[in-house]
């Protein structure tokens, strides 16, 4: 991807100006309202052991620089999680321009101050390994047991009778779409509150790429999912991977990340806890995991890309050679802001123009409910529907989705 020609990154001070858009408002909101109140979530449900003085201060401290537009810092810690070593040139580029909360990319410093409270943990040192966002991690899977039991087990009757190849495609399609409406259970969005799910529809869609999303999955060999949240989200994944794993041939590999981020994101240990949690409730969606797992067909892998603060036209090498014969479902908002590069694109550049630019996969699909005022792939007419029915926050309430997909 050429960095001449590339638009902006939303900053926080794109929200600043007399005129600025809602969406831009809602940036700078994000970094001086809502992802301090995140913390102020973190510090009521951490465990008392773990609030000593010298944590509950610095996550004051932390919320303060993000509401002042304090210069940003070089990362301390040397543990993995905090991961300073990939971080701190990344953010030398920043920091010798002198940049600080609101003038730095969204993007950039929304990912580093989940580094920062990581970092801010480390100084009680048993809670150096302890996730921040567990409390509300199981608060959102028990709030899904409804949903588990109304819709996702009946969905998962549509897949087990599918039998023609019309009714696998529309069995595909039905999971992809349950998969989707899934995101719209996102706990950064709510600031680490859990709050009920909408759901949504088809008429929700402003790009619906569905009819691709399901070719490349009937045909794949290799599927990657980039999971997004905890909750009632992972279980609409979990669905879809058992419905991929039963009507194709294709591998799954769900690709995690390294360390709790964005408050429900999965990690790593979460997904054990997850298949263990579902096996009194939907034992055969368990077991069938399981055994994909012992089988070796369905597999789990973190990786630090996915809480740093690069573009995906910046993927490392080990990731490009997962990536090369494989079809890459991008869950959720956060996964595509890092597939935008969380620029100001025009909201109707073409998504096959942007992804062929520099995505060497066989095959993207993105699912995303909108939650923020990065977006493409929406024609203007489909632009013109949400924003007279929703001109405030089309773009960033999560009442529409995008289903986005590429085949190289
Ligand atoms: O869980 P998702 O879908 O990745 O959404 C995370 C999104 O939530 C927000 O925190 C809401 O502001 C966005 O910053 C971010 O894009």
């Amino acid at each position: 991807m050429p960095d001449k020609d590339l638009p902006e990154p939303l900053r926080a001070s794109d929200g600043l100006s007399a005129d600025a858009a809602p969406e831009d408002v809602f940036t700078h909101d994000t970094i001086t309202n809502r992802m301090p109140k995140i913390l102020d979530s973190v510090l009521a449900k951490l465990p008392a052991e773990f609030q000593t003085a010298p944590v509950v201060e610095g996550v004051r401290r932390l919320q303060e620089e993000m509401r002042s537009d304090a210069q940003l810092k070089f990362l301390m810690s040397g543990s993995a999680r905090v991961g300073s070593k990939s971080w701190n040139p990344h953010l030398s580029e920043f920091i010798e321009k002198g940049e600080g909360w609101h003038t730095a990319p969204w993007w950039l410093v929304e990912n580093y101050m989940y580094k920062r409270l990581l970092e801010e943990l480390e100084n009680c040192a048993e809670a150096t390994s302890y996730d921040p966002f567990e409390p509300v991690k199981f608060q959102a899977l028990e709030q899904a047991e409804e949903s588990l039991q109304a819709s996702l087990a009946p969905l998962m009757d549509v897949v087990a009778e599918a039998k023609s190849s019309e009714k696998v495609k529309d069995a595909l399609d039905a999971t992809i779409l349950r998969s989707l409406w899934g995101n719209q259970a996102d706990l950064s969005l709510s600031a680490g509150e859990v709050a009920a799910v909408k759901g949504g529809a088809v008429d929700s869609l402003v790009s619906d790429h569905r009819g691709v999303a399901v070719e490349l999955l009937s045909s794949a060999t290799d599927v990657i999912v980039v999971l997004d949240n905890h909750g009632l989200e992972v279980l609409c994944d979990l669905v879809l991977v058992d419905s991929i794993l039963r009507l194709t041939t294709a591998s799954v590999t769900l690709h995690v990340k390294d360390a709790p981020v964005f408050v429900s994101d999965v990690t790593q240990k979460d997904v054990p806890e997850v298949l263990q949690w579902l096996e009194p409730r939907l034992p055969v969606l368990a077991e069938r995991l399981k055994q994909s797992q012992a089988d070796g067909r369905l597999r789990v892998k973190a990786h630090d890309f996915y809480t740093g603060g690069r573009a995906f036209w910046e993927l490392p090498q080990d990731l490009q050679e997962d990536y090369a014969e494989a079809v890459v479902i991008l869950k959720g908002d956060a996964n595509y802001r890092r597939l935008l590069g969380d620029l100001h694109w025009p909201y109707d550049t073409d998504f096959v123009d942007f992804a062929r630019s520099f995505w060497k996969g066989k095959g993207l699909i993105c699912l995303r409910t909108m939650k923020s005022g990065v977006a493409l792939g929406i024609s203007e007419g489909e632009q013109n529907r949400a924003k007279s029915a929703h001109p405030d926050d089309w773009l960033t309430s999560g009442t529409y989705g995008q289903v986005l997909a590429f085949q190289r």
